[in-house]
């Protein structure tokens, strides 16, 4: 059997790099992957490879207009749509039909928080697209529709889930993420003009205003069986790809107690990286892996524990889970068309 797959929003950077990791699926040279509509807004008619001129063998594809009549007929449909776009589109889609949504639409579980964070009415809650979550695995192995995490939410979830799941910090994280450009998206806007980006590094979305604040606060506070309270601050750094996710807790724990935490929990995951003690990950390592790269320390003068976490924003922390997640949901391995070896210097 053929799997057809359509991609809504493949003009913008999280479709372009689903497209990237279909391209070198195993299953698309196996011919039981079919590349099918890719569509767009605005650049409808275009060519693709106008707007993504690395993916050489899809560049004379044509975009077309991101309508439910385009879209049906797929057996996968991946939406890289601006928020509230996704919920008019899969409505519109038959229940078989696999919807694996970029965006922030089906995130969250409380309407409340939807409305406070993004304003508007909650369209509703999709599994999280997160197989690495316990039990969540499975839940996504039988599902047809799956939200894929936002990119400050995976690394920075990832980064603390053991050291919460554990009880090993107090229920109150602080994370500062540096994020790169590309994690805004493709559309022009002014303050990411390069003259405005480069030689510069910029905090926004200061003092629990930022929507993925919630999104983390749901995960963890899973994790720890009782509410977490989560302070971010996501930082714009002069690079392409790649967040840097700096996540402190109070404790009193050791850092063996949290390196057998950590071991046990990622023992079995492919996707993530348990550095050795002292060493830190950095973003030139996991740009275009699924890879989440985690280092651990305890400051024991402060009783603080630091763990840094790295992502490619564009990766596993979009396109990466999404395919990671679309393999689960139609019995494929896991890890296919995902690599775990990135591209240096
Ligand atoms: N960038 C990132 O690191 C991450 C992004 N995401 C999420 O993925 C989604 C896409 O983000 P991203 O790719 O960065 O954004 P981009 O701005 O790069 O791309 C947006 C895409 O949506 C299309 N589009 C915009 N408006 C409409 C419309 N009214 N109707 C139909 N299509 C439209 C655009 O087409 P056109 O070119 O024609 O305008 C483009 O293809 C968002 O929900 C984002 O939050 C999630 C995690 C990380
Ligand atoms: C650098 C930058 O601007 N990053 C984006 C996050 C992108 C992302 O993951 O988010 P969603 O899918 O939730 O939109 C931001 O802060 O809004």
């Amino acid at each position: 059997m053929t799997i057809k797959v359509a991609v809504a929003g493949a003009s913008g950077y999280a479709g372009g790099e689903i497209l990237r990791l279909l391209c070198g699926h195993p299953r698309l040279g196996s011919g039981e992957l079919e590349i099918g509509a890719l569509t767009a807004g605005g650049n409808a008619g275009t060519r693709l490879g106008e707007h993504h001129r690395h993916l050489f063998p899809l560049a004379d594809r044509v975009l077309e207009e991101t309508t439910p009549e385009v879209l049906a007929g797929h057996d996968v449909v991946f939406l890289g749509l601006p928020h509230g776009q996704s919920a008019a589109i899969a409505d519109a889609l038959p229940p078989s039909t696999l919807i694996v949504d970029c965006g922030a639409d089906f995130r969250l579980e409380d309407p409340s928080e939807w409305t406070a964070y993004y304003g508007g009415d909650h369209a509703g809650t999709w599994p999280y697209g997160m197989p690495e979550l316990p039990g969540n695995r499975d839940v996504i192995a039988g599902a047809s529709r799956i939200a894929v995490p936002g990119c400050y939410p995976t690394v920075s979830i990832l980064t603390l889930l053991p050291a919460l799941a554990a009880g090993l910090v107090e229920p109150a994280v602080t994370i500062v993420a540096m994020s790169g450009t590309s994690g805004a998206g493709r559309a022009p806007k002014v303050n990411l003009l390069a003259s405005e980006v480069i030689g510069s590094v910029r905090a926004y979305g200061v003092g629990g205003v930022h929507r993925h604040t919630p999104e983390i606060t749901q995960a963890l506070s899973r994790a720890a069986s009782l509410p977490v309270s989560v302070s971010f601050t996501p930082v714009l750094v002069p690079t392409s790809r790649g967040i840097l996710a700096t996540c402190t807790a109070r404790t009193d724990a050791s850092i063996d107690d949290f390196r057998s935490a950590y071991e046990k929990a990622y023992e079995n995951e492919a996707f993530v990286h348990l550095l050795p003690q002292g060493e830190f990950p950095e973003t030139g390592s996991v740009v275009g892996t699924n890879m989440v790269s985690i280092g651990l320390s305890v400051d024991e003068r402060s009783g603080t524990f630091v763990a840094v976490g790295a992502v490619d924003n564009l990766t596993k922390g979009t396109g990466g889970a999404a395919v990671q997640s679309m393999n689960l949901a139609l019995g494929w391995g896991e890890g296919e068309g995902l690599a775990t070896v990135g591209v240096a210097p």
